[in-house]
Formats: C-alpha cells, sequence, structure tokens
C-alpha cells in the first residue's frame, strides 16, 4: 500500500488529504483505515481525513471523515484546505464549487495561503435556552452551520474546562441521536472572539473549527455582542474571519500544506 496524501492544517485544525479520483481507497476498510491513520505520535495524525472525488455537476465532490472515522456532512476548515488542495493539483480553478452532503460549497483562493469558502446556508437556529447539564443549569444557543452546534459564552475562556462541559453536552440527551459540536467563547475585542471548541467524531477540543467559529459569529451577532465581519481567536491563536452577508456565510483563514507523502503501510501496522 503506497497511498499519496498531503497534510494539511485550517488555522489549526489539521487534515489528511488523498486523491481518489482513480478510486484507489475504494476496496480499503475506510471504519478501520482512518482512525489508525489519525492516530497521532503512532501513525500520520489528523483530526480529519478527506477523500477528493469526481463529480458530474461541479469541480469534485469530497467524503469527509472525523479521526473516529465517523462521517460528517461538513466541516469549514477542512473545505478551505480542500479547496486549496483542488488548486494546487489543478483539480480546480482560483473559483470553485463542490459537493459535499450538507450541500454545494464555493471556495475562492485568494492571497497567500488564504481560502474563502461560502458555506451552506444556517438552519435550526435557537438563541438563549437552558439546558440542564448534571443539575447545573447552563443558557445556551445552537445552530446548524452544515454540521450541528452548540454554542456558550463563558467568562474564563482560557481556563474553562472544554472537554468537562464539551463532552458532557455533546453527549446530553436532548441532542440525540446525531450529537453536536459545543462551542465556548468570550469577546476579546470589539468584534473579536475567543472560541474553543469540543469536536465531535474527534472528541476532544481542537485547535480550531471552521464551522463552529460561523456558528458562534451568528449567535454572537444575534445577541449584538459583535457585528460581522468577526474576527475569531482560535485554540491555535491562529485567526479566522468570519463574515455574515445578507444571511449568507463566508468562511476566509489559512490552509496551509504542512508536508506531502506516500503513506507507507507500517503506518497502520502497529
Ligand atoms: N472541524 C470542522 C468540523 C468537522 C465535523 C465535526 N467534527 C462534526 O462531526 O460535526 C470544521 O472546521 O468545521
Amino acid at each position: 500500500m503506497n497511498i499519496p496524501f498531503y497534510k494539511m492544517t485550517g488555522s489549526g485544525n489539521d487534515f489528511i488529504i488523498i486523491d481518489n479520483r482513480d478510486g484507489k481507497m475504494n476496496d480499503i476498510n475506510l471504519s478501520e483505515f482512518i482512525p489508525k491513520v489519525c492516530a497521532r505520535c503512532v501513525s500520520v495524525g489528523a483530526d480529519g481525513l478527506i477523500l477528493i472525488e469526481n463529480s458530474d455537476n461541479v469541480d469534485f465532490k469530497w467524503q469527509f471523515f472525523n479521526s473516529d472515522g465517523s462521517v460528517a456532512e461538513m466541516c469549514g476548515n477542512g473545505s478551505r484546505c480542500a479547496a486549496r488542495f483542488a488548486y494546487l493539483n489543478g483539480i480546480a480553478g482560483k473559483k470553485m464549487a463542490f459537493e459535499t452532503i450538507a450541500g454545494i460549497i464555493e471556495a475562492e483562493i485568494m492571497d497567500g495561503f488564504n481560502v474563502k469558502v461560502q458555506l451552506t446556508d444556517p438552519f435550526d437556529e435557537k438563541i438563549d435556552y437552558k439546558l440542564n447539564l448534571n443539575g447545573e443549569e447552563l443558557t445556551v444557543s445552537s445552530i446548524n452551520t452544515g454540521v450541528p452546534h452548540v454554542v456558550v459564552e463563558v467568562d474564563d475562556i482560557e481556563n474553562f474546562d472544554v472537554v468537562k462541559y464539551g463532552r458532557g453536552i455533546r453527549f446530553h440527551e436532548f441532542y440525540q441521536p446525531a450529537g453536536t459540536n459545543v462551542n465556548f467563547f468570550k469577546k476579546i475585542g470589539e468584534n473579536k472572539l475567543k472560541v474553543r471548541t469540543y469536536e465531535r467524531g474527534v472528541e476532544n477540543e481542537t485547535m480550531a473549527c471552521g464551522t463552529g467559529s460561523v456558528a458562534t459569529s451568528i449567535v454572537a451577532v444575534k445577541k449584538g455582542i459583535v457585528k460581522s465581519p468577526v474576527e475569531i481567536e482560535t485554540s491555535s491563536g491562529l485567526l479566522l474571519k468570519v463574515y455574515l452577508e445578507n444571511g449568507k456565510v463566508y468562511l476566509e483563514g489559512e490552509a496551509r500544506v504542512v508536508y506531502t507523502g506516500v503513506l507507507n503501510r507500517e503506518a497502520l501496522e502497529y
């Protein structure tokens, strides 16, 4: 097994990207392969894996998987990385469109390593409701920006226990069976938020979440906390920008190639 891949990072959210237009991954048992290759320290390590495939309608289509092998309908940072991968490999021009389970994503390659994507229209918005978490009453909001998100404002964002509360809300009966991603935020500038996200399918805090940053921005704008464009400081310290324009949502930020390689069989033999 020699599989060429790109390792990319979208503001700290990292992905393995494989060109599967020739179908080379079709005989592989992905539910075993993905958790193995996404495991940190013993293999490549990543928050998710993306297969780039042919589309009859637009530039390409993708299959997106979380690091545990679960399928997600959409990923904001992954979509920026996939768009840059497609551009670098001649699959698409600077402006492109691709198919996801959530719908068609439009992307534009900007200056430097930057990529801007237009996400699908948000739905299932619910602002400020009470959630009982093990006897503690929390005020939360929720919205689907391609995947489901809960958004919670907190005072001490740096020291907040994202894994404990994130996991509690992610598995709360109210959000089952799909579960949810969970974002915690604090205003840190005029139109700037610090956002930390517990991600479904990674089952941990990730260093950035694109759809989560958009979900948080929508909630914070609705609550009058900030105005668009909203700057997001992610857990990695790298920035994302969210534009909310006439009901449409856009996410911009860097999408860098960390390295390219060929996956060796030994990467899975542990
Ligand atoms: N990191 C992503 C979201 C990936 C999917 C998510 N973990 C889920 O299962 O809903 C992003 O940047 O949006």
